[in-house]
């Protein structure tokens, strides 16, 4: 199902297979932000958007599997990073463009959103503030599925490296755009340390 008329169907895969060392080991998309899991946030921003929802996830997939259409898992259970999760996103999808987000950034908007399918084609989309890349918000063509894998097993593990080769298009953010928030430790979601 396309966000309007004018924007195209698109697969969506919500990266949330990270140790979440920062959050005590603990699965971060699952854990609350405001009375909600942050998968339920970003799963709720994007629902309307795909009928091919697709959660990376490596552990708790029980718990996932009612945000999502498919769950992914990395293939190998070490944590090598998110380009593992997108390798198996990419792997997955339906449609010809994949929408990525990671899971804890829940003040993405759909304007936002927008902005990446708007540039929807044969080069990767990506958020851009100031200098920086923010390689886990992006628009990937699916036709990049082999040379994804050929990156990867030639040893690539960089989001950034990769699709940098690609020519990507920048989708411009200022510097302190707060719907790029990524929360990355107990504080951010205003709670206590976790015990471990
Ligand atoms: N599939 C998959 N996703 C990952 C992996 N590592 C990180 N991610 C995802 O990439 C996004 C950004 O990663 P981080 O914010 O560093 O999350 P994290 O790795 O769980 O947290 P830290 O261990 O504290 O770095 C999050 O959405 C993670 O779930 C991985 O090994 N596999
Ligand atoms: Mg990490």
């Amino acid at each position: 199902m396309p966000a309007s008329p004018h924007l195209p169907a698109c697969s969506v895969l919500l990266l949330s297979g990270g140790r979440g060392q920062r959050m005590g080991g603990r699965d971060k998309g699952l854990m609350q932000w405001c009375g909600r899991p942050l998968i339920a946030w970003l799963h709720d921003l994007t629902r309307p958007l795909s009928d091919d929802l697709i959660i990376s996830c490596n552990r708790n997939s029980e718990r996932y599997a009612p945000y999502a259409d498919r769950l992914v898992a990395d293939a190998d259970q070490d944590f090598q990073g998110p380009l593992a999760g997108i390798r198996a996103g990419m792997a997955a999808a339906r449609h010809e463009q994949m929408l990525v987000l990671p899971c804890d950034a829940p003040l993405v908007d759909r304007a936002l959103i927008q902005a990446l399918l708007a540039h929807a084609g044969s080069q990767p989309v990506v958020i851009r503030q100031g200098p920086y890349w923010q390689p886990l918000f992006c628009l990937l063509p699916t036709a990049l599925k082999d040379d994804l894998e050929q990156a990867w097993q030639a040893g690539e593990r960089s989001p950034q490296r990769w699709f940098g080769r690609l020519s990507p298009i920048a989708v411009d953010c200022q510097p302190e755009d707060p719907r790029l928030a990524n929360l990355n430790t107990p504080e951010t979601l205003g709670q206590p340390v976790p015990d471990r």
